[in-house]
């Protein structure tokens, strides 16, 4: 608010708005832009930290660029919600994330101003560099294309494919470094230090210190010797920065490092390298939360912090209940993985930037040498996991199932073609919620299944995936995928003595005798529920559990199929060749004809919402499998 209370934001609902205001404005306007962030996000749940760190960006940003017409390709784009607000979602964003609301990234089609879809991390260099190349072929005059990627996004494999091919380019791009030095968790990394080398230009301060040190032994004096000594400190710099700097002798000219919260001098240098052909880096440093105390101190736990909050005091407003809760799958993983590396040596954990999301956190706390964290570098993480493996050591890579896509090429090629062993913990399997359709885990299932030498698993309860961790360090299992959801299990005493599963082998949860469900995952819980109230209603259903979907408990289907030709399939994932395919393709090759429905995530990409709206969406939720029997003997 201005002293007479005007507010600015209020004013702006494009960015055609913002650019009529003077460049004295713009410090008032980032103040209420953050203000408006940290509202909406202590009333809904969202990603918060990196948001707050880029105001002062996204608002010079938007400034001096033209857009729509110029494009700025956010990274990730859980950072946007300052880009966002700016360009016409101010009055809905009250609806982020949630069912029928905003998409929490941005989105194309959503809005003109969101140039790239994204969710997942390191694809703005890129896409960006398509974008400026196509701007070229379609001589579209004098459009401006800047990347707005973050320091943890850097570190992946896809980033650097893009600096690498944009440094042989003439194409007018920048990339904007948005340089914090955190992921979720610490950024790691040769990486991340070296960008503090150049931040604080270690290398560069020794030698000139030395230099002058030189010089004073010289004794430079007389009218002109400050210039002097000025001239010969920048011909330094530069040499130094031609022959240190990575982008420089990339052939991508660097600029910086800048402060990224001084909004009136970003706005100078933007203006100036406008100007500036060629492809160039912009390296800013800010702070992630900037402008929320709690969120600077504790980065990791405001990087998304999953529940309403008292803006003054950052305290918990969503009541939490005093009874015993089940644990979270991830920390069954992560306690259980201790508990086994205690007693097998071999055992290792790796996670691509996601320790505290996987809860790897807590091994990495009582054996840090045991336990990795490689970086937003998902190929990485499984090709280092099979040459870990085929020295004999037995890694737990832990990955979400929806990141776990990067990867397909080193699962398959690294992996199964050389039978290791490699246990793949895939966690948040299934359908996730409000992060929507770039973070849904509802292929793996799919994409595994075909690939040779695979056991796919996924356990019903906390005690499986306790018993399936147990069983797949046994000797050479070779590659052994143990995938769950995100969230809540169902156990309080979630902590049972760990027992060997037999591979290949179901359990059957029901009798019944006119209809099965055939069910894997966590999932079966509702089936479960499903059947008793069906039976209320005279059906008698019967309930099986897969728990692996390669190898097929073929002695159950059997089983099923000699009794049933009611048969209805239940999947948190893809009914396109997950689980429900597998029964399918069974059935066929045994002969077998039967009236079967395949519930699951139907052939469309599923939006965001609470992980119960998506799946009553989708049918598979508990009225849905209700129905879907009824529907059978109509
Ligand atoms: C391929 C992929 N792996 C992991 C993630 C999860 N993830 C989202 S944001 C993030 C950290 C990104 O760090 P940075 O780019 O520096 O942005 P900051 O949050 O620091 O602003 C990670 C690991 C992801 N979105 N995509
Ligand atoms: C943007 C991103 O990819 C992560 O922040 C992701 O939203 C984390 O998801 P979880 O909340 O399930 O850990
Ligand atoms: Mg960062």
């Amino acid at each position: 608010m201005t002293e007479e209370g005007h507010n600015l934001l209020q004013q702006i609902n494009t960015p055609d708005d913002l650019r009529k205001f003077s460049e004295k404005d713009l410090a008032q306007i980032c103040g209420e832009l953050r203000e408006f962030i940290i509202d909406a996000v202590s009333c809904n749940p969202a990603h918060f930290g990196a948001s707050l760190g880029v105001v002062e960006l996204t608002v010079a940003l938007h400034y001096v660029f033209n857009t729509p017409y110029d494009k700025l390709v956010w990274d990730v784009g859980h950072q946007a919600y300052g880009h966002k607000i700016l360009t016409g979602r101010k009055n809905d964003f009250h609806s982020n994330r949630k069912y029928g609301g905003l998409s929490g990234f941005p989105n194309t089609f959503e809005s003109k101003y969101d140039a790239f879809g994204v969710g997942h991390s390191s694809t703005s260099i890129s896409a960006a560099l398509g974008m400026a190349i196509a701007a070229e072929k379609n001589k579209e005059k004098n459009k401006q294309v800047v990347a707005i990627i973050g320091d943890g996004s850097m570190t992946a494999g896809l980033a650097f494919e893009g600096i690498i091919n944009l440094s042989k380019s003439k194409s007018n791009m920048l990339v904007v470094l948005n340089d914090n030095r955190m992921a979720i968790d610490p950024n790691v990394g040769g990486l991340s230090d070296y960008l503090l080398d150049i931040s604080t230009s270690q290398t560069y301060n020794k030698v000139r210190s030395e230099v002058l040190r030189g010089l004073e032994k010289l004794k430079i004096t007389g009218p002109n010797s400050r210039g002097k000594i000025v001239a010969i400190n920048n011909s330094i710099k530069a040499l130094l920065t031609k022959q240190s700097n990575m982008f420089e002798g990339l052939n991508i000219r660097y600029f910086g490092p800048v402060d990224g919260h001084d909004i009136n001098h970003l706005v100078k240098v933007l203006n100036d390298l406008k100007n500036i052909p060629g492809p160039k880096v912009l390296h800013c440093l800010t702070k992630k939360g900037k402008g929320f105390k709690l969120a600077e101190e504790n980065q990791t736990a405001w990087h998304a912090p999953g529940a309403r909050f008292n803006k003054l005091t950052g305290e918990n407003l969503d009541s939490i209940s005093k009874k015993p809760r089940p644990p979270r799958f991830q920390d069954v993983f992560g306690h259980t993985i201790v508990e086994l590396a205690e007693k097998n040596d071999k055992i290792l954990g790796i996670t691509p930037a996601m320790p505290s999301g996987c809860s790897l956190n807590i091994m990495m706390e009582k054996m840090p040498d045991r336990a990795f964290d490689v970086g937003i570098a998902e190929q990485h993480a499984v090709t280092f996991s099979a040459g870990l493996a085929i020295d004999g050591m037995l890694p737990f890579c832990n990955i979400y199932s929806s990141f776990m896509q990067r990867a397909y090429d080193q699962v398959i090629h690294d992996v199964a073609l050389q039978n290791l062993n490699v246990v793949f913990c895939l966690d948040r399997g299934g359908l996730v919620g409000a992060d929507g359709a770039t973070h849904h885990g509802v292929y793996d299932l799919a994409f595994f299944r075909p690939i040779p030498n695979m056991i796919i698993s996924s356990p019903r309860n906390e005690e499986e995936l306790r018993n399936l961790m147990y069983t797949a360090q046994l000797p050479d299992k070779g590659p052994f995928v143990i995938r769950y959801p995100r969230g809540l299990g169902c156990a309080v005493n979630w902590k049972t003595p760990l027992k060997e599963l037999k591979i290949g082998k179901g359990q059957k949860l029901k009798e019944g005798s006119d209809l099965a469900f055939i069910t894997i995952g966590p999932i079966a819980n509702k089936a479960l529920q499903a059947c008793h109230k069906l039976d209320e209603q005279g059906i008698s259903t019967a309930l099986y559990d897969l728990r692996f979907i390669k190898p097929l408990d073929t002695e159950m289907l059997f089983e099923i199929f000699n009794k049933f030709n009611k048969i209805i399939t239940v999947e948190d994932g893809t009914v396109v060749g997950g689980m429900g395919s597998a029964i399918t393709e069974f059935m066929a090759e045994n002969g077998f004809v039967a009236h079967i429905k395949k519930l699951g995530v139907p052939d469309k990409f599923i939006e965001h919402g609470t992980q119960t709206e998506l799946q009553r969406d989708c049918g598979f939720d508990k009225q849905g499998m209700i129905e879907a029997a009824k529907s059978m003997f109509l």
